[in-house]
């Protein structure tokens, strides 16, 4: 289905988003991060428009055809497309930060391991690791990093609800996962949020690491 642009928003500007996006997608899936179709990226357009990426499409062979634009309440604006099953997730993220320019979320098999084992304390808590400090306003592997562990629902708005809860609460907020399904987390720009989804995997992976050897 074709995708008709807003006219404050050029062709140009919006493919550069889709080709950014598709790219990053090929590349998590070839990490094996996006299993059997599972997994949506964005990225915002403007204040009011964000481009994701179409519900159910192989995440491995993305192009940019396979991306559309909603608004910021997550609603399909100039296609019939259907947008990612998780939209609301993302346009909460660009609602509450206008910083965070891009948005990713995977389904490792770490991510998913992870969130079940310590979906018991609603929180991976994560202290004494250098790769911390790749982690945005993080200075020193001392700080502690906390990633919420919420559980999974088919309904967005619960999730949306917990999300929100966190934040309310005034806990710093970076990514979460979500309990035996995967990882939500974001950046400033494309960069970052690779960044930041790479450095989560790999302490991910010690923290499961550590659990295994010391059982
Ligand atoms: C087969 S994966 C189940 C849905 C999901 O969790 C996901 O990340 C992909 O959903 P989308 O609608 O964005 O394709
Ligand atoms: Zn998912």
């Amino acid at each position: 289905m074709s995708q008709v642009l807003p006219a404050s928003i050029s062709a140009a500007l919006f493919h550069e988003r889709a080709d950014a996006i598709a790219a990053a997608a090929r590349e998590l899936a070839q990490h094996g991060w996006t299993p059997a179709t599972s997994s949506n990226f964005s990225m915002r357009v403007d204040a009011d428009h964000a481009a994701i990426t179409i519900s159910g499409r192989d995440k491995g062979k993305l192009g940019r055809d396979d991306i559309m634009l909603v608004d910021m309440d997550g609603k399909a604006v100039g296609t019939d497309s259907r947008p990612s099953a998780e939209t609301e997730l993302h346009t909460q993220v660009y609602r509450r930060w206008p910083e965070i320019n891009t948005v990713l979320h995977t389904h490792s098999r770490t991510q998913s391991v992870a969130s079940r084992l310590f979906a018991k304390d609603g929180v991976v808590k994560l202290q004494g690791w250098e790769l911390q400090k790749a982690i945005h306003g993080h200075t020193t592997h001392e700080s502690v990093l906390d990633i919420p562990v919420f559980p999974n629902t088919q309904h967005m708005p619960e999730l949306v609800a917990q999300v929100d809860a966190w934040i309310d609460a005034g806990k710093p907020l970076h990514a979460y996962l979500i309990n035996g399904h995967g990882i939500y987390t974001w950046g400033r720009d494309m960069a970052e949020a690779r960044r930041h989804l790479e450095a989560l995997e790999f302490l991910l992976v010690c923290e499961l690491d550590l659990r295994r050897l010391n059982a």
